[in-house]
Order: C-alpha cells, then structure tokens, then sequence
C-alpha cells in the first residue's frame, strides 16, 4: 500500500492533496481505494454448505438450519437448488425446504436454477428470486452442468428472459474464476466474457467463484481488473472457498478493488460436487469477524451466526472450519 501527497504551492498558501493508491501485488497497477461502511453478505451454507455432503441431511434440519439464519440479520439466504436429483440428490427435498421456511420479512432467499425445468420448478415451489450458474472453463461447465458454455449461456437467456416478465430478480455465477479443476489456469478474459454475457442478459449481480479456492491476492486482482473492464464494480461479489487458506485475503483484495457483496457459509461448510477436491466456502463467522473488525458493518450478528453453525455441525458430528467460532467456543 502507498500513499500519494501532491503539495500545490499558491500564492504563499500551500496545500496537500493526499490519495491513498493500492497496488496490485502482482502487476503493481496502482488503483484508489476506500474500504466500505457496509458489506453484504450473501448465506450461500444451505445450499453450497450442504449439496457436497454425502449422507442426506433431513430436510426438517435443513429448514431450522436456514430459520436460524434467517434471525441472524443475514438479508440473503440461497436455500437450495432446482437442479437433477440424479446429479445432486442432497437437494432433492428442494420443494419442502422452500416451502417449510419461515420467511423473515428483510430477508431474500434464491434458488439455483440451471435451466427452464429448474426455474419453473423453483417458481412454482415459491422462489421469489433464482440463480443462474455458468463457468469461465469449458470442461468445468460441460462436468458440472452437461453442456458447453455457449450452450449454457443459451439457456440461461431462457431463463432471464421468462423471469424478467415475472419481475424475479436473476443473480448469475462465474465458476472456476481463479482456477479450474481440469483445465488449471483460466484466462481472466474468459471469466470476464462470461460475466458481462450475464449482466448484459439481465442478472442484477455476478458472484465470481474461485470454486477450487486456488486463487491468490494476485490471481484476484488480475482477474478483477479484467472483469471490471466489462461489469461495473457495484454489480460484482466474489465467492471464495477456502482450499488453499487464501479466502480472507483475497476478499480483502476483492474488497480494496471495489467489491461490495460476499458469498460465504455457516461454518465454512462446503464443496461442489463437481470439483474434485475443493473444500469449503469461506466461513460466514470469519468474514464477519473481519468485516466488523475493520469497522465495516454487515447487518449480521456473528454470535448468532457461531449458534447456527454449531447447530448444524453437531448434526453432522463434525467440527466446524471456522477459526472464528473455534476461538469463541475455547473462549466462552
Ligand atoms: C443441469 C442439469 C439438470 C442437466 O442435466 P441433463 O441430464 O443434461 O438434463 P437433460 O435436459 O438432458 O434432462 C435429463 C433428465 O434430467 C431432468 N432434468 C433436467 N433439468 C432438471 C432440473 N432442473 N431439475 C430436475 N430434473 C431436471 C429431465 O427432466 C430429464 O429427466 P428424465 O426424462 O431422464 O427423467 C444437470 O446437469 C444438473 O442438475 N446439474 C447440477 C449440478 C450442480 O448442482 N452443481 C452444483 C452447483 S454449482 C456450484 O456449486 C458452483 C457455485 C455456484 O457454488 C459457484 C462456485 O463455487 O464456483
């Protein structure tokens, strides 16, 4: 980080123009920041949290999970996903979980949808907002959703087309943003193309996912200044998981470039069934012990949010990924 001080000398008056420059740590372009008072957060555990896991989690505990969340202060919860119960079957019970709920007035809870079939499922079980999910690798996309990426971009328009004229708002994924977990690197033009195909179709915010969690404050910088090229900054989220233990800087870095929305999961849960070795989202609890930390405010309380995690890890028997809720549970 630098600082820039321009001393203009007027008529015997001096004065000092200060600019705090970042600078990119891998391609030193330098960019004006100013952290932000207020960063959303979007609760993507429920359905990024729980589609990886292998046993069937009863959908009676998936609805208390969200309910419990829905108390938090979080303002989106993605709940579950329209998506084959023979490629995902953890999300099967996607009807029930969405129609047992209680839904919180302030709170929005979108769905995955990959295609018509999903997105007509969803409405019909009550969505009131849905996501489509697209890839920057094409091996990626063909593994996770059977098609190519322009095929996908296809039925995505579909998708947008039908929900604008029903005014349900369409949020759009970019995986494998950072990395693929076949192809390797990805171009950052790739994930930029695809980004601004979504926002030019009609989805209100693109969350750019580093899917394998590979990505490093360099690799995020150099992607973002590509995709900013195409996708105003306001309309961008990142979604990092935490594979390599790169997830909080990288939002940092994210954050210090613009970025306004994170995704991230109770407890760190998480994983995508179709990326081979990725592990979990970034914890809700430690980006908010970060944020608010830093003075920013999210809306959430984070002691509500270690009580929802540490009810969704005692039914899975298993400890959660967050350093946050560790440290408060040796604390207490
Ligand atoms: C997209 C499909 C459905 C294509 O699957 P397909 O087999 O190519 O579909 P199809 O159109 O050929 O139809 C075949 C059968 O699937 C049915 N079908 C067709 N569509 C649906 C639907 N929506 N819901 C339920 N059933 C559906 C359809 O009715 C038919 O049934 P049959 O006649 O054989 O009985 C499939 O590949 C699929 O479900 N993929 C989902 C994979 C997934 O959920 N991955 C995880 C989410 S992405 C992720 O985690 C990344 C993210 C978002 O978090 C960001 C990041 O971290 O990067």
């Amino acid at each position: 980080m630098s600082a820039l001080c321009i001393k203009l000398q007027l008529k015997g008056y001096q004065l000092f123009l200060h600019f705090n420059l970042q600078s990119c740590p891998k391609c030193l372009h330098l960019y004006s920041h100013e952290y932000p008072d207020f960063v959303k957060i979007v609760e993507v555990g429920p359905r990024d949290g729980l589609q990886n896991e292998k046993e069937i989690v009863p959908t009676g505990v998936k609805i208390q999970l969200i309910d419990m969340l829905s108390g938090t202060g979080l303002s989106v919860i993605e709940a579950t996903s329209f998506v084959s119960s023979k490629w995902v079957p953890q999300m099967s019970d996607h009807t029930e979980v969405l129609r047992g709920i209680q839904r919180a007035p302030n709170v929005r809870y979108p769905v995955l949808t990959p295609n018509m079939q999903g997105f007509q499922d969803a409405v019909a079980a009550g969505a009131t907002e849905v996501a489509v999910f697209g890839s920057a690798s094409e091996t990626f996309s063909r593994k996770n959703i059977n098609c190519s990426v322009d095929e996908s971009m296809l039925r995505f328009k579909e998708v947008i087309t039908l929900a604008k004229g029903q005014h349900i708002p369409v949020r759009g994924y970019v995986s494998c943003a950072l990395g693929c977990p076949h192809e390797g690197h990805i171009d950052p033009s790739k994930v930029a193309q695809v980004a601004k195909s979504l926002y030019e179709m009609g989805c209100y915010e693109i969350s750019l996912g580093d899917t394998i969690g590979v990505g490093t404050p360099g690799s995020m910088c150099e992607m973002m200044q590509t995709v900013m090229k195409e996708v105003p900054v306001s309309a961008l989220a990142v979604h990092c998981h935490d594979t390599y233990g790169q997830a909080l800087p990288n939002i940092l870095t994210a954050l210090q470039m613009g970025v306004r929305v994170v995704d991230s999961a109770v407890a760190g849960l998480g994983g995508c069934p179709y990326a081979q070795g990725s592990t979990g989202n970034v914890s809700t609890e430690d980006v908010l012990y970060m944020l608010h930390g830093m003075g920013i405010e999210t809306g959430v309380n984070l002691a509500k949010v270690v009580e929802a995690g540490d009810f969704i890890c005692n039914f899975l028997c298993r400890k959660t990924n967050s350093k946050v809720a560790q440290a408060s549970s040796k604390t207490l």
